[in-house]
């Protein structure tokens, strides 16, 4: 791990809203080719966190640098193809209900790789089957998808522009078990083919510990350990031990390990 290279770096962050002071002084690293899972409990800022390194927040302190740019500071050209390095997979899909799959995920292609229509279909096909969709699926609207489709189509969608690294918000959440263990193998699948790098905020137990290289845990408004799954798990704190070592994480512990 001495070689890791460091793609994003949240240094000093802080974001209040109003009175609401939700991080201070946070700092994280992002190294390439990691899966990194991000945990905490309910409202400890999770999803503001990711927000705030993929640009869609100012943060009130601290800066991120994506790249080892800031893309707050940049010109809007220079802004526009850093952006294109990352792929957002947001809570609930965020997929626009009145184009089919196909059209979703074609749309940045033609938005921001400038492909005809036609092109940016073919290509929206292949990463369609790279996320597991079956080829009917290209033809379906949002609303006629089941909850993991939904999940597949979103990752194909951040996944059109071949970006280094995908922020993905709860990508687990709401599938059934079987559904969410074959979305743990896909991003598997992903890092070791393409060596895509990820940053997931879930609160699913097995997904950290299969898929995961390193675990941050947010308390306290910062980054109290970020650290493989076995020393997080092992780490010195209420929430940690009761989070890793109550019966679920125990459960989800040894369905991947073994007792
Ligand atoms: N745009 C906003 N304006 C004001 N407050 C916000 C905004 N976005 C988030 N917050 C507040 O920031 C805090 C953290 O929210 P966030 O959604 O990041 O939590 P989370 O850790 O992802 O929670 P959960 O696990 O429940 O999804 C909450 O108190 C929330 O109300």
């Amino acid at each position: 791990m001495s070689e890791r290279q460091t793609l994003i770096e949240v240094r000093g962050l802080c974001n209040r809203f109003g009175r609401n002071s939700v991080h201070e002084n946070l700092d994280l690293d992002l190294y390439r080719g990691e899966i990194l899972g991000v945990v905490g409990g309910s409202g400890t800022g999770k999803s503001v966190l990711l927000r705030s390194i993929v640009g869609l927040i100012r943060p009130s302190e601290g800066e991120v640098r994506l790249f080892g740019q800031n893309l707050l500071t940049l010109p809007a050209a220079e802004r526009s193809r850093l952006e294109q390095r990352m792929g957002v997979l947001f809570q609930g899909g965020a997929l626009f209900s009145s184009l089919t799959v196909r059209e979703n995920v074609a749309l940045p292609l033609i938005e921001h790789a400038g492909l005809s229509r036609k092109d940016a279909e073919e290509l929206a096909e292949v990463k369609l089957a790279l996320s597991g969709l079956a080829a009917h699926a290209g033809d379906l609207y949002p609303a006629s998808l089941s909850g993991g489709m939904v999940k597949r189509a979103s990752l194909a969608r951040a996944l059109a522009l071949d970006p280094d690294v995908v922020f993905l918000d709860e990508p687990t959440a709401g599938l059934d078990p079987i559904g969410a263990a074959d979305f743990d193998q896909l991003l598997l699948t992903l890092r070791n083919a393409l060596g895509l790098t990820v940053f997931m905020v879930t609160h699913d137990l097995d997904s950290l510990w299969t898929a995961c290289d390193r675990i941050a845990v947010l308390s306290q408004k910062r980054v109290l350990v970020a650290d493989t799954p076995e020393r997080v798990a092992d780490y010195d704190n209420p929430w940690i031990q009761n989070y890793f070592n109550g019966p679920r994480g125990r459960a989800a512990y040894r369905a991947v390990n073994g007792s």
